[in-house]
């Protein structure tokens, strides 16, 4: 899924109603009444008290049309106008004088200077959050935001339009408490950046896209800088096997790590790039690890270090197709020189992850020497490491980005939502749960980008894909495991099943199902 920026959102708009023939007006008609619509599915007509608080530009337009429709319907309804500038939009005026002709009550009109204590909101009430959408360009003000803290307080359950009231779509917010804490939140088109950034995800719980029948065409041909990775996009990544396919059309994955202590974390990344197609595996790893390695995987070929506790001199005569290197590595100094050393011969395709990316970090001018498209995996921590600190999430990605450009290499951010960045275009990772903060989750990651690449898959279409699958096991194994016991080995146990679901047809309704027997 596309996500849009505001001037994109904007430019639909304005494209839509001049391909359908209809005013903007009657654009925000349907988007009020598909709010409306949402609520009244889930409602049935319930007598809940409903605060709908409108600013005075477009979004404030449509929570008058959506109060509009909650009154005629006979819903308990309490309008408010958060009339904190004197601009307001045309429709939003158009909006305002047609609640008027369906009620006698008309919207409380609040001058941001009452006194808050005059609005009653009971914890079992529902606030609609109609007061900034995507225009908002300035802080709210104090009593905005004192506003916002009541709703927060009265416990009550919040739905924001389009956007929570106080997120900006392309930037940080100054002041957490100037912003709506939605219990939901209804967007137009395409759901916002912020709703993934680590430092923003919380304002709401939960999302959900409202089709407001925006021009199909500008949908499909306006390029985004950033997409949201779901099923449906990564199905066209796919590569279909061959009847006589052999081994050697899958690949050879080298993984490259481990150290005295730490050889788990290889064997997690090899048996990951096996579960997920690669032909071969060869692990290179100190002395230490030899027997555990071979006799825990089978499947897996290993190559000694001549270092008994850590890598020491990185030297081999095989062709991988492509090299997972970091992954319990260590930082040792000679491990630091050998892969100085062999960073400046390599010309094999790299995925680094862990200690790749820390000795990378203490030592820049390596950076220069990455094979293009080098996949570079960094949690948030490993991440301030080598591209410095960053005041917030939007400056985060623009240093992302840019470091992106610059070494001509993608760069996957970990966290809840994993972010893969190719210069200028981010993927946004839809798949994952919290039972994946574990260790050694990263390491099978790791396995499993190199397993992608190794078959054929870009180095771009393996991060994306493999973060899919990553995300996509962990889910499945959720079910046999819940949240807390998930460990990093179930995860490569489901990859075979996170491809299966790929191919899965969503489940029928239940009362079709029934119909037919
Ligand atoms: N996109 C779509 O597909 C459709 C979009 N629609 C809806 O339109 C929304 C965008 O509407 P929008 O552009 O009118 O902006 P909006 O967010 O209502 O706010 C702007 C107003 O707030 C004001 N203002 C700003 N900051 C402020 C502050 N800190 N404190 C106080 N005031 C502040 C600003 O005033 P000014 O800065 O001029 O003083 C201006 O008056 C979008 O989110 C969606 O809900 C649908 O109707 C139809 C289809
Ligand atoms: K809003």
């Amino acid at each position: 899924m596309k996500l849009f920026s505001k001037e994109q959102i904007y430019e639909g708009d304005k494209l839509t109603t001049e391909r359908q023939n209809i005013s903007s007006t009657d654009l925000m008609e349907r988007a009020g009444t598909q709010i409306f619509n949402w609520m009244h599915a889930r409602m049935q007509g319930a007598q809940v008290p409903i605060h709908v608080f409108c600013g005075i530009g477009n979004n404030g337009g449509d929570g008058l049309v959506l109060a509009r429709h909650l009154v005629t319907h006979g819903y308990n309804v309490v309008c408010y106008i958060v009339n904190c500038s004197d601009k307001r939009s045309k429709d939003f005026l158009i909006n305002y004088d047609r609640i008027k002709s369906v009620s006698n009550t008309w919207p409380n009109m609040l001058s941001c200077k009452e006194d808050l204590s005059e609005i009653t909101i009971g914890g079992d009430d529902i606030i609609v959050d109609a007061v900034f959408g995507i225009g908002l360009n300035r802080p709210p003000n104090d009593w905005v935001k004192h506003l916002f803290q009541k709703f927060k307080v009265s416990k009550a359950f919040t739905l924001s339009i389009d956007i929570p009231s106080g997120l900006f779509t392309d930037r940080a917010v100054d002041d957490e408490d100037a912003v709506v804490y939605a219990g939901y939140t209804l967007s137009f088109q395409s759901p916002k950046l912020a709703f993934f950034l680590p430092g923003t995800q919380k304002f709401t719980v939960q999302w959900e896209v409202l089709d407001i029948g925006i021009d199909r065409d500008y949908l499909r041909e306006t390029e985004t800088e950033v997409e949201l990775i779901a099923k449906h996009e990564v199905l066209p990544l796919y590569k279909p096997r061959q009847k006589f396919a052999h081994k050697g059309d899958f690949g050879h994955v080298m993984i490259l790590g481990g150290s005295y202590g730490k050889i788990g974390a290889v064997n997690l990344a090899s048996r990951s790039a096996l579960s997920s197609g690669a032909g071969l595996v060869t692990v290179y790893i100190p002395t230490c690890g030899y027997h555990s390695m071979q006799t825990a995987v089978p499947e897996v070929m290993v190559i000694t270090d001549e270092h008994e506790t850590h890598i020491s001199n990185i030297n081999f005569d095989i062709q991988p197709t492509v090299i997972g290197v970091g992954v319990g590595l260590g930082t040792s100094e000679d491990t630091v020189k050998t892969f100085a050393a062999f960073l400046k011969k390599n010309t094999i395709p790299l995925v680094i992850d862990a200690d790749g990316i820390n000795i990378l970090s203490r030592n820049k001018t390596l950076l220069n020497l990455l094979p293009e498209q080098t996949v570079l995996t960094p949690h948030l921590k490993e991440l301030e490491r080598i591209i410095g600190t960053w005041s917030d999430d939007f400056e985060m990605l623009e240093k992302v980005k840019a470091f992106s450009e610059k070494y001509n290499v993608i760069v996957l951010i970990k966290g809840a939502h994993s972010i893969t960045v190719n210069k200028n275009k981010m993927y946004i990772n839809t798949t994952g749960n919290p039972g994946m903060a574990t260790a050694g989750s990263g390491d099978v990651l790791t396995g499993m980008i190199s397993g992608l690449i190794a078959q054929g898959y870009t180095p771009l279409a393996a991060t994306i894909f493999a973060v899919y699958l990553h995300g996509k096991s962990a889910d499945i194994s959720l079910e046999d495991y819940g949240y807390q016991s998930l460990i990093a080995s179930h995860i490569i146990e489901k990859i075979g099943e996170a491809y299966i679901d790929l191919f899965k047809q969503p489940e029928q309704p239940k009362e079709e199902t029934q119909q037919k027997q």
